[in-house]
């Protein structure tokens, strides 16, 4: 079964997939009488036929090694998840191959990052590694399925 190794998540090298949600070289602005930076607009949100909707996700924390046997996609909207502590987690990711995932990628957060999948991107299902499983999603709420899974023709193996 072929491994696929992690690497640490980046803005530059998540940038074909979505959007990395952290604090940035310099703050937009700072409010609160100089109190809170503020770093602002930082994800592409994008959602068809519906409207921003504000979830909490409590995910069981998955054990190494991982089988990565499927994924998914939301051809009508962005999903963005931010964690809800400072845990780590694992962010999967594909290329579009003729409307099947392409070789996927995986990165690891570095506890303080949130991420934001763009519409249609290939992505695994949420996957923390440790701690309390808990994270705010901002995705699609509206009619409809917003939910394309594809089962690999051969599964891969993520040690952590
Ligand atoms: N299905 C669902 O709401 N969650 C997935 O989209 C996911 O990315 O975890
Ligand atoms: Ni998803």
């Amino acid at each position: 079964m072929t491994m696929l190794a992690i690497s640490p998540l980046t803005a530059a090298a998540f940038a074909p997939f979505g959007d990395v949600l952290q604090v940035q070289a310099a703050p937009s602005v700072m409010i609160n009488r100089g109190n809170c930076a503020r770093y602002s607009d930082l994800a592409g949100l994008d959602f068809s036929d519906g409207r921003a909707g504000i979830s909490v996700f409590h995910a069981k924390p998955y054990r190494s090694p991982l089988l990565l046997d499927m994924m998914e996609r939301h051809p009508q909207g962005s999903q963005a998840f931010i964690p809800m502590s400072d845990d780590p987690f694992l962010v999967i990711v594909a290329p579009d191959n003729d409307g099947k995932p392409g070789l996927p990628q995986v990165f690891e957060t570095d506890g303080l990052q949130g991420v934001n999948y763009h519409r249609n991107v290939w992505h695994g299902v949420l996957t923390p590694i440790r701690g309390n499983g808990l994270f705010t999603v901002v995705d699609r709420i509206g009619s409809g399925s917003n939910l394309e899974e594809h089962w690999l023709d051969s599964a891969y193996q993520i040690l952590f």
